[in-house]
Protein backbone atom coordinates (compact mmCIF):
# COMPACT_ATOMS: atom_id res chain seq x y z
CA UNK A 1 0.00 0.00 0.00
CA UNK A 2 1.49 3.28 -0.96
CA UNK A 3 0.81 6.84 -0.06
CA UNK A 4 0.68 10.33 -1.76
CA UNK A 5 3.66 12.67 -0.57
CA UNK A 6 2.32 16.04 -1.14
CA UNK A 7 4.66 18.69 -2.85
CA UNK A 8 3.50 20.83 -4.95
CA UNK A 9 0.54 23.67 -4.23
CA UNK A 10 -2.36 22.18 -6.52
CA UNK A 11 -1.21 18.58 -4.32
CA UNK A 12 -2.30 20.83 -1.09
CA UNK A 13 -5.00 22.10 -3.32
CA UNK A 14 -6.82 19.12 -4.62
CA UNK A 15 -6.70 17.32 -0.59
CA UNK A 16 -8.32 20.38 0.50
CA UNK A 17 -11.30 20.24 -2.11
CA UNK A 18 -11.66 16.32 -1.57
CA UNK A 19 -12.69 16.91 2.09
CA UNK A 20 -15.11 18.49 4.43
CA UNK A 21 -14.66 17.06 7.84
CA UNK A 22 -11.09 17.58 8.81
CA UNK A 23 -10.13 15.63 12.00
CA UNK A 24 -6.83 16.93 13.89
CA UNK A 25 -4.88 14.87 16.58
CA UNK A 26 -2.94 18.00 18.65
CA UNK A 27 0.42 16.70 20.24
CA UNK A 28 2.78 16.24 17.53
CA UNK A 29 0.18 17.41 14.59
CA UNK A 30 -0.48 21.09 16.49
CA UNK A 31 2.07 21.81 18.63
CA UNK A 32 4.58 20.34 20.79
CA UNK A 33 3.63 21.09 23.85
CA UNK A 34 2.69 25.19 24.38
CA UNK A 35 4.81 25.85 21.09
CA UNK A 36 2.31 26.20 17.82
CA UNK A 37 3.26 24.12 14.54
CA UNK A 38 4.11 26.89 12.63
CA UNK A 39 1.50 27.84 10.09
CA UNK A 40 -0.82 24.93 11.91
CA UNK A 41 -3.02 28.02 13.67
CA UNK A 42 -3.25 29.90 9.87
CA UNK A 43 -4.34 26.34 8.47
CA UNK A 44 -6.79 26.02 10.24
CA UNK A 45 -8.60 29.50 10.14
CA UNK A 46 -8.65 29.22 6.07
CA UNK A 47 -10.18 25.94 6.72
CA UNK A 48 -12.96 27.20 8.93
CA UNK A 49 -13.07 30.34 6.61
CA UNK A 50 -13.63 27.59 3.36
CA UNK A 51 -16.71 26.08 5.33
CA UNK A 52 -15.01 23.37 6.47
CA UNK A 53 -15.54 20.99 9.41
CA UNK A 54 -13.09 20.64 12.65
CA UNK A 55 -12.74 18.06 15.27
CA UNK A 56 -10.05 17.65 17.66
CA UNK A 57 -9.00 14.54 18.58
CA UNK A 58 -6.44 13.89 21.39
CA UNK A 59 -5.06 11.04 23.08
CA UNK A 60 -3.53 13.54 25.86
CA UNK A 61 -5.70 12.76 29.07
CA UNK A 62 -3.85 15.55 31.48
CA UNK A 63 -6.96 18.22 30.45
CA UNK A 64 -9.91 18.36 30.43
CA UNK A 65 -12.63 19.67 27.76
CA UNK A 66 -12.74 22.63 29.29
CA UNK A 67 -9.12 23.27 30.16
CA UNK A 68 -8.30 22.74 26.53
CA UNK A 69 -10.54 25.22 25.27
CA UNK A 70 -8.44 27.55 27.43
CA UNK A 71 -5.34 26.05 26.19
CA UNK A 72 -6.43 27.15 22.45
CA UNK A 73 -7.38 30.62 23.48
CA UNK A 74 -3.87 31.04 25.11
CA UNK A 75 -2.86 30.02 21.95
CA UNK A 76 -4.88 31.77 19.16
CA UNK A 77 -6.66 29.32 17.99
CA UNK A 78 -10.54 29.23 17.32
CA UNK A 79 -11.79 26.15 19.02
CA UNK A 80 -14.96 24.99 20.61
CA UNK A 81 -15.58 22.63 23.28
CA UNK A 82 -18.01 20.38 21.31
CA UNK A 83 -15.32 19.98 18.74
CA UNK A 84 -13.14 18.86 21.28
CA UNK A 85 -12.30 15.22 21.81
CA UNK A 86 -9.82 14.03 24.19
CA UNK A 87 -9.29 10.32 25.68
CA UNK A 88 -9.98 11.78 28.94
CA UNK A 89 -13.49 12.69 28.20
CA UNK A 90 -14.43 9.48 25.93
CA UNK A 91 -12.82 7.65 29.09
CA UNK A 92 -15.60 9.57 31.42
CA UNK A 93 -18.73 9.09 28.77
CA UNK A 94 -17.82 5.21 28.73
CA UNK A 95 -17.62 4.54 32.14
CA UNK A 96 -21.10 6.75 32.28
CA UNK A 97 -22.79 5.76 29.33
CA UNK A 98 -21.54 2.44 28.11
CA UNK A 99 -20.59 0.49 31.39
CA UNK A 100 -23.10 2.46 33.30
CA UNK A 101 -21.14 2.51 36.18
CA UNK A 102 -23.34 3.00 39.52
CA UNK A 103 -23.14 6.76 40.73
CA UNK A 104 -22.19 5.57 44.05
CA UNK A 105 -19.09 3.60 42.71
CA UNK A 106 -15.91 5.43 42.89
CA UNK A 107 -13.38 5.43 39.67
CA UNK A 108 -9.66 4.99 41.07
CA UNK A 109 -7.61 7.41 39.58
CA UNK A 110 -3.67 6.82 38.07
CA UNK A 111 -3.53 10.49 36.10
CA UNK A 112 -4.36 14.42 36.45
CA UNK A 113 -6.84 17.10 36.45
CA UNK A 114 -8.15 16.11 33.11
CA UNK A 115 -9.29 12.23 33.91
CA UNK A 116 -10.83 13.99 37.34
CA UNK A 117 -12.61 16.53 36.30
CA UNK A 118 -13.95 14.49 33.21
CA UNK A 119 -15.29 11.90 35.65
CA UNK A 120 -17.26 15.10 37.48
CA UNK A 121 -18.56 16.46 34.83
CA UNK A 122 -20.36 13.42 33.56
CA UNK A 123 -21.26 12.87 37.81
CA UNK A 124 -19.30 10.37 38.54
CA UNK A 125 -16.99 10.36 41.90
CA UNK A 126 -13.39 9.65 42.23
CA UNK A 127 -10.09 8.58 44.65
CA UNK A 128 -6.71 8.37 44.05
CA UNK A 129 -5.22 10.98 41.43
CA UNK A 130 -3.84 14.20 42.65
CA UNK A 131 -5.53 13.61 46.09
CA UNK A 132 -3.12 14.79 48.65
CA UNK A 133 -2.83 11.15 50.31
CA UNK A 134 -1.93 9.13 47.65
CA UNK A 135 0.80 11.80 46.50
CA UNK A 136 3.40 10.58 49.23
CA UNK A 137 6.42 7.90 49.15
CA UNK A 138 6.30 4.71 51.88
CA UNK A 139 8.65 3.69 53.67
CA UNK A 140 11.29 1.62 52.16
CA UNK A 141 9.21 -1.87 51.88
CA UNK A 142 6.84 -0.57 54.88
CA UNK A 143 3.02 -2.16 52.97
CA UNK A 144 1.22 -1.12 56.70
CA UNK A 145 -0.56 2.17 55.77
CA UNK A 146 -1.87 0.07 53.02
CA UNK A 147 -3.41 -2.38 55.00
CA UNK A 148 -6.03 -0.65 56.62
CA UNK A 149 -8.95 -1.47 56.10
CA UNK A 150 -10.41 2.17 54.66
CA UNK A 151 -7.15 2.14 52.36
CA UNK A 152 -8.27 0.39 49.70
CA UNK A 153 -11.98 1.94 48.95
CA UNK A 154 -14.59 -1.35 48.50
CA UNK A 155 -16.75 1.10 46.84
CA UNK A 156 -13.72 1.56 43.72
CA UNK A 157 -15.49 -0.36 40.98
CA UNK A 158 -12.74 0.98 38.37
CA UNK A 159 -9.65 1.58 37.93
CA UNK A 160 -9.16 4.43 34.99
CA UNK A 161 -5.07 4.86 34.39
CA UNK A 162 -3.89 7.68 31.89
CA UNK A 163 -0.75 10.02 31.54
CA UNK A 164 0.57 10.98 35.07
CA UNK A 165 3.46 12.58 36.02
CA UNK A 166 3.47 12.10 39.09
CA UNK A 167 2.91 8.10 39.12
CA UNK A 168 4.01 6.52 42.53
CA UNK A 169 4.30 2.71 44.21
CA UNK A 170 1.48 3.95 46.73
CA UNK A 171 -0.97 4.64 43.39
CA UNK A 172 0.30 1.38 41.59
CA UNK A 173 -0.22 -0.32 45.23
CA UNK A 174 -3.58 0.78 45.22
CA UNK A 175 -4.86 0.04 42.35
CA UNK A 176 -3.71 -3.45 41.52
CA UNK A 177 -5.41 -3.74 44.58
CA UNK A 178 -8.53 -2.86 43.39
CA UNK A 179 -8.20 -4.94 39.74
CA UNK A 180 -6.93 -8.33 41.59
CA UNK A 181 -9.84 -8.40 43.96
CA UNK A 182 -11.65 -11.30 44.44
CA UNK A 183 -14.74 -11.15 41.73
CA UNK A 184 -12.65 -7.93 40.14
CA UNK A 185 -12.74 -9.58 36.47
CA UNK A 186 -16.93 -10.64 36.64
CA UNK A 187 -19.05 -8.52 35.25
CA UNK A 188 -19.80 -5.32 36.49
CA UNK A 189 -20.40 -3.61 39.96
CA UNK A 190 -23.60 -3.10 41.62
CA UNK A 191 -25.02 -0.41 43.34
CA UNK A 192 -24.96 -0.44 46.79
CA UNK A 193 -22.09 -3.05 46.80
CA UNK A 194 -18.90 -3.16 48.40
CA UNK A 195 -15.97 -4.60 46.72
CA UNK A 196 -16.73 -7.36 44.15
CA UNK A 197 -16.14 -6.79 39.92
CA UNK A 198 -13.39 -3.49 38.94
CA UNK A 199 -13.28 -2.40 35.86
CA UNK A 200 -9.84 -1.78 34.42
CA UNK A 201 -9.62 0.73 31.68
CA UNK A 202 -6.74 3.04 29.95
CA UNK A 203 -7.65 6.09 28.62
CA UNK A 204 -4.81 5.54 25.93
CA UNK A 205 -1.98 2.89 25.45
CA UNK A 206 1.00 5.31 23.31
CA UNK A 207 4.17 4.40 24.46
CA UNK A 208 6.09 7.66 23.87
CA UNK A 209 4.98 11.56 24.44
CA UNK A 210 5.91 13.95 21.57
CA UNK A 211 7.01 17.11 23.54
CA UNK A 212 10.21 19.72 23.14
CA UNK A 213 12.94 17.64 23.95
CA UNK A 214 11.52 14.25 23.81
CA UNK A 215 10.37 11.76 23.00
CA UNK A 216 9.30 10.92 26.76
CA UNK A 217 7.46 8.29 28.23
CA UNK A 218 4.12 8.22 27.54
CA UNK A 219 0.36 7.05 28.88
CA UNK A 220 0.98 3.88 27.64
CA UNK A 221 4.48 3.04 29.48
CA UNK A 222 3.35 4.40 33.03
CA UNK A 223 0.40 2.05 33.15
CA UNK A 224 2.45 -0.74 31.83
CA UNK A 225 3.56 -1.87 35.32
CA UNK A 226 -0.41 -2.31 36.28
CA UNK A 227 -1.05 -4.18 33.13
CA UNK A 228 2.08 -6.55 33.39
CA UNK A 229 1.81 -6.82 37.62
CA UNK A 230 -2.07 -7.66 37.51
CA UNK A 231 -2.34 -9.83 34.18
CA UNK A 232 -5.19 -8.34 33.60
CA UNK A 233 -6.37 -6.92 30.12
CA UNK A 234 -7.57 -3.28 30.23
CA UNK A 235 -10.10 -2.03 28.31
CA UNK A 236 -8.33 1.10 26.00
CA UNK A 237 -10.87 4.19 24.95
CA UNK A 238 -8.17 6.58 22.74
CA UNK A 239 -6.75 6.07 19.75
CA UNK A 240 -6.74 3.65 17.40
CA UNK A 241 -9.73 2.15 19.70
CA UNK A 242 -12.94 2.07 18.55
CA UNK A 243 -14.41 3.81 21.94
CA UNK A 244 -13.15 7.29 20.91
CA UNK A 245 -14.71 7.01 17.29
CA UNK A 246 -17.87 6.01 18.63
CA UNK A 247 -17.69 8.83 21.20
CA UNK A 248 -17.06 11.60 18.56
CA UNK A 249 -19.45 9.79 16.51
CA UNK A 250 -22.32 10.15 18.96
CA UNK A 251 -22.20 13.59 19.61
CA UNK A 252 -20.37 14.76 15.91
CA UNK A 253 -21.36 12.50 13.65
CA UNK A 254 -19.68 13.42 10.31
CA UNK A 255 -19.64 11.77 7.09
CA UNK A 256 -16.51 9.49 6.31
CA UNK A 257 -16.03 9.49 3.09
CA UNK A 258 -15.59 13.17 2.71
CA UNK A 259 -13.47 13.32 6.19
CA UNK A 260 -9.44 13.73 6.83
CA UNK A 261 -7.48 12.74 9.78
CA UNK A 262 -4.44 14.53 10.42
CA UNK A 263 -1.97 12.96 12.65
CA UNK A 264 1.50 12.25 13.49
CA UNK A 265 1.42 8.83 14.96
CA UNK A 266 1.34 5.63 12.81
CA UNK A 267 0.21 3.34 15.67
CA UNK A 268 -2.45 5.65 17.10
CA UNK A 269 -3.77 8.21 14.82
CA UNK A 270 -3.14 6.58 11.17
CA UNK A 271 -4.25 2.88 12.96
CA UNK A 272 -7.09 4.83 14.31
CA UNK A 273 -7.98 6.51 10.96
CA UNK A 274 -7.48 3.26 9.04
CA UNK A 275 -9.63 1.03 10.89
CA UNK A 276 -12.26 3.84 10.74
CA UNK A 277 -12.62 4.20 7.29
CA UNK A 278 -11.26 7.61 6.91
CA UNK A 279 -8.56 8.75 4.97
CA UNK A 280 -5.30 9.90 6.85
CA UNK A 281 -2.31 12.58 6.50
CA UNK A 282 0.49 11.75 8.35
CA UNK A 283 2.85 14.73 9.34
CA UNK A 284 6.51 14.86 10.04
CA UNK A 285 5.90 16.96 12.91
CA UNK A 286 5.93 14.17 16.10
CA UNK A 287 7.01 10.79 16.48
CA UNK A 288 6.32 8.56 13.47
CA UNK A 289 8.61 8.95 10.51
CA UNK A 290 9.09 8.68 6.87
CA UNK A 291 11.53 5.76 7.41
CA UNK A 292 9.13 3.76 8.82
CA UNK A 293 6.34 3.97 6.46
CA UNK A 294 9.08 3.45 3.61
CA UNK A 295 9.82 0.08 5.37
CA UNK A 296 9.51 -3.03 3.95
CA UNK A 297 6.21 -4.81 5.30
CA UNK A 298 4.80 -1.69 6.51
CA UNK A 299 1.82 -2.62 8.41
CA UNK A 300 0.33 0.99 8.91
CA UNK A 301 0.37 4.08 5.79
CA UNK A 302 -1.18 7.32 5.24
CA UNK A 303 -3.13 7.97 2.64
CA UNK A 304 -1.28 11.26 2.38
CA UNK A 305 2.28 12.37 3.68
CA UNK A 306 3.75 16.22 4.50
CA UNK A 307 6.03 17.33 6.34
CA UNK A 308 4.09 19.69 8.43
CA UNK A 309 0.55 20.78 8.91
CA UNK A 310 1.97 24.38 7.71
CA UNK A 311 2.52 23.02 4.27
CA UNK A 312 -1.15 23.27 3.86
CA UNK A 313 -1.01 26.84 3.20
CA UNK A 314 0.47 26.73 0.25
CA UNK A 315 -3.25 25.29 -1.15
CA UNK A 316 -5.06 28.94 0.05
CA UNK A 317 -1.91 30.84 -2.00
O1 LIG B 1 1.43 9.66 26.23
C1 LIG B 1 0.39 10.20 25.86
O2 LIG B 1 -0.63 10.33 26.57
C2 LIG B 1 0.34 10.64 24.41
O3 LIG B 1 1.63 10.64 23.86
C3 LIG B 1 -0.17 12.01 24.16
O4 LIG B 1 -1.20 12.27 24.96
C4 LIG B 1 -0.52 12.11 22.69
O5 LIG B 1 -1.51 13.04 22.49
P1 LIG B 1 -2.06 13.24 20.97
O6 LIG B 1 -0.84 13.15 20.07
O7 LIG B 1 -3.04 12.14 20.74
O8 LIG B 1 -2.66 14.63 20.98
MG1 LIG C 1 0.03 13.25 18.41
Amino acid sequence: MSYKHLSTSSDHASLISSYDTYLFDCDGVLWSGDEVIAGAKEVLQRLRASGKSIIFVTNNATKSRRAYLKKFQSLGIQADVSEIFSSAYASAVYLKHVLKLPEDRKVYVLGMEGIQEELEDVGLKWCGGTSPEDNVFLPTLDFTSLLQPEVIDGKVGAVLCGFDMHMSYIKLAKAYKHITRAGATSGSPQAGESGGACHFILTNDDSTFPAKGGPWPGAGSLSAPLVFSSKRTPTIIGKPHQHMLDCIEAVKPFDKSRALFVGDRLDTDIAFANKGGIKSLLVLTGISTKAEIDADGAEVVPDYLTQSLGDLLAAFQ
